[in-house]
Formats: C-alpha cells, structure tokens, sequence
C-alpha cells in the first residue's frame, strides 16, 4: 500500500490548537503523526487522502493560527531503509522484549518477538501498539482464542500466542501486512497463528475470548458491532489507534450501543487504548 505524507508547517496559535488539528485528520484516516518544532507530519494511506478536505480543514483554523502543508509520496521501499537505519530494540512494560533478526536476543525476559516489518506496522515503538501489549501482559491468554484485527506485521497475535492463546487468527486488508504476518510468525515459532487478509466479513461465526484491534477512530467506530457479535460473553475486546479525550468518549458511547461494557482506558503520548467486556 502507498502511503502519503503531509508536512505540515504552523505559525501562531496555542499547543492545543495542533492537537485539536491532529485530531481532526485522524478523523480523515490520518494513521501516525511525527511532531517537529515548526509543526508535524502526517501520515495516510494514499488512496484515502482527500486534498479537497484537507483544504477545508486547514481554512477553517481558529484566526491566528496559520497552517500550511506540503504533500509527497512515500515509496514504498522507503520504509524498509528507514526501519533497517533506525530499528532500536523495545522493551515493553519490562516483560517483553522486541527486536529485529539482526539484533542479539536477551533471554532473560519473559517474552522474546522477532520482528522483520517490511512494510507493514507494527514493531511495539508506537504508542498504540505498545499500550496493547501493555494490557495484554496484565492478561491471561492461556487456551484462549484470539483475534488480532489490523495485525500489521501480526506482534499483538504473536505475543497472544506465546502467552498461550490456542487460536490465533490475524487479519489485515493490507496484503504486504499478511506476508509479513506469515514470516514473522515463522521467526517466533508460532506457527498455528492464521493470517488473512481482509476486513470484519472475514470473522467466522464461532467466537474469541479475547479481540485486539488497534486501527483507527473511524474504522473501529465502523467494525465495532462485528467485534461484538464475535465476542463470547464475557471475553474482553482491546481497542487503540486513536486519541485520548474526544475519540476516547466518542468509542465509549459506541461500544454502550453494542453491549460492550467500557472496563478500562491507559494513555500514552495524547494516544488511547481502551478496554470493554462484553
Ligand atoms: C495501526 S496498525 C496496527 C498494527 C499492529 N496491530 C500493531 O498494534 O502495531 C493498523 C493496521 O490495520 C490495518 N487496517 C486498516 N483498516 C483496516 C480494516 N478495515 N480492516 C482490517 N485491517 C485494517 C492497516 O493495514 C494496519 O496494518
């Protein structure tokens, strides 16, 4: 998949004033932001950027606070050399340890992921991905069955399995995320995850113990009542991908229309997860 980048430059205005912005293109299917002095960048799947709105959004700023942007391409193959120059091991909540192939393995922790991304996401240094694994690690896995929904490069269903998930299936409608789910499930020998590639039609009509999904406002606001129907009672649904204060609330209301009971939120850098039982 092709990704766009919008730098955008701004003058005036207060901090919260980006925030609220950044919010507002998350709102559009903006998925990362990267903050720079002068402003941020901001990141989209190419097919979903729409200039037209993008244009509206940034007219109708508060008066003082200026915004203008640029937009360019990301080749595809730019990840990969951006990953490979950059990729630090992460350690998350002192329990588990990511690298990639190419770094030394440290088994003292209890859990050890080997991740080779490609393009896909998911390496545990964004903030959403960690702040799932986070509550996944206060979690019991054993016997369970799980669905990573938005796998990425599938860390969230590898971590489930190692953690003793029966049944794992990982899906993502991006194909290069699949091939990356298949590799790297082979590098944590965790071979009975099942990948596929697609969106919510996809959910069979047995049910998880346990959804992770960690996308976006607007696509768990649109898959919710699917995670729901796929939920046992009592199974827990993990949610991430989007902001703290309005999202946050916005995803509580939602998740009420489908019985699925708001148990608990954590925040990391202005990013939300939640949880909720069904
Ligand atoms: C923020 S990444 C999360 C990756 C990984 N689960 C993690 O926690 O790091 C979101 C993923 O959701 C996928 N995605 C976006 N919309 C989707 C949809 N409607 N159905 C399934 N996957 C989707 C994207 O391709 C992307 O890989």
């Amino acid at each position: 998949m092709k990704y766009s980048e919008v730098r955008l430059i701004c003058k005036g205005g207060e901090a919260w004033h980006r925030d609220v912005l950044m919010q507002d293109l998350a709102g559009m299917g903006f998925e990362t932001f990267e903050s720079h002095e002068d402003g941020f960048a901001a990141y989209i799947a190419s097919e979903q950027l729409d200039l037209q709105g993008l244009e509206s959004l940034l007219i109708h700023q508060p008066l003082g606070f200026e915004v203008t942007y640029t937009v360019r391409e990301i080749l595809p193959q730019n990840w990969n050399a951006v990953w490979e120059s950059n990729f630090e091991p992460v350690i998350v909540a002192d329990q588990c340890y990511v690298r990639a192939t190419f770094h030394p393995s440290i088994p003292t922790y209890p859990y050890e992921i080997v991740i080779d991304p490609k393009m896909a996401f998911g390496t545990g240094h964004h903030q959403t991905t960690s702040l799932v694994m986070c509550y996944m690690l206060e979690e019991s896995f054993d016997g369970k069955d799980v669905l990573d929904m938005g796998c990425g490069t599938g860390i969230l269903a590898i971590l489930a399995a190692k953690m003793g998930a029966s049944r794992v299936w990982a899906i993502d409608n991006d194909p290069v995320c699949i091939d990356s789910v298949v590799e790297n499930k082979t590098l944590n020998h965790t071979p009975h995850i099942v990948a596929k590639c697609g969106t919510a039609d996809l959910l069979p009509s047995d049910r998880f113990d346990v959804i992770l999904a960690n996308i976006n406002r607007n696509v768990l606001l649109d898959q919710l009542n699917r995670y729901a129907q796929s939920l046992r009672e009592g199974g827990k649904l993990y949610i991430s991908g989007f902001y703290d204060g309005v999202d946050l609330e916005t995803l509580k209301a939602a998740g009420a229309d489908y019985a699925l009971k708001y148990v608990s939120h954590r925040t990391l850098g202005g990013w939300a997860a939640a949880c909720f039982r069904k």
